[in-house]
């Protein structure tokens, strides 16, 4: 029980994030992780990107357009995604006060990933707020596609492809937490408990 309480203490206000392409397991891994840390007495927040709002609404609408990975499509989607990331900001702004756990499902890092030129993204998301823990679930794209729902036009293999390499790009750069993501849904589970546990310098029973 003291491994759980010394947990709380560090861990009151975090915003930690999970990246990765289409497919890769992070709805399945959030949920896990949210489960084990509220059983563990702490006060969690989900949140995902693109958001169930209008912009996140008609940011799913053009992600059907079959020109979506297209140079001006895809810089309007960035616009759109820094748009709607940014009613999300003051959910994610650090205040002691909030002491929860955000786990969010994507971030401006999505955006840097899958959109481009970089530099205009980067600059178009300057005001986003930067993760305390990234976790990248990494795997081979062949696997990604055999799990997704092949609903917009970026779950094709060379689209995804790139932007598996991008994101390897910017774990390099970030320091990103790297989970191989081809494994079974509890190895991966472990993995990413593991890691946060490491991250924080602390041993935590219950992992196994
Ligand atoms: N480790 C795993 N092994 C096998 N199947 C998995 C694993 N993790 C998730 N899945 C399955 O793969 C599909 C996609 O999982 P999930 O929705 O969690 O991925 P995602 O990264 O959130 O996808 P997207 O970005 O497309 O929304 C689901 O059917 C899920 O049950
Ligand atoms: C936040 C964000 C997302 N995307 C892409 C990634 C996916 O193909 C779709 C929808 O995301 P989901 O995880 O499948 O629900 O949007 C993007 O291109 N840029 C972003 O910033």
């Amino acid at each position: 029980m003291i491994e759980f309480i010394y947990f709380k203490i560090l861990l009151i206000d975090m915003y930690i994030v999970f990246e990765g392409i289409d497919g890769a397991g992070k709805s399945t891994q959030i949920n896990l992780l949210k489960q084990w840390l509220f059983d563990s007495g702490f006060e969690v927040e989900t949140i995902i990107e693109p958001t169930d709002s209008d912009i996140g609404k008609l940011i799913r609408k053009t992600l059907q357009n079959p020109d979506a990975t297209s140079e001006n499509i895809q810089k309007t989607l960035g616009l759109l995604f820094a748009a709607d990331r940014l009613a999300l900001m003051d959910k994610i702004v650090k205040n002691e006060e909030k002491n929860k756990i955000i786990l969010s499902d994507r971030s401006f890092y999505s955006s840097l990933a899958y959109q481009q030129p970089y530099e205009w993204i980067a600059e178009i998301n300057k005001f986003a707020e930067s993760p305390d823990l990234v976790f990248l679930l990494d795997l081979d794209v062949d696997l990604a596609i055999t799990r997704c729902s092949c609903e917009d036009e970026f779950e094709k293999k060379s689209f995804l492809s790139h932007v598996r390499k991008n994101y390897l790009e910017l774990a390099a750069i970030h320091d990103f937490n790297i989970i191989n993501a081809s494994n079974g849904e509890n190895k991966v589970q472990s993995d990413i408990r593991k890691a946060l546990a490491h991250s924080l310098g602390i041993c935590v029973s219950g992992i196994d």
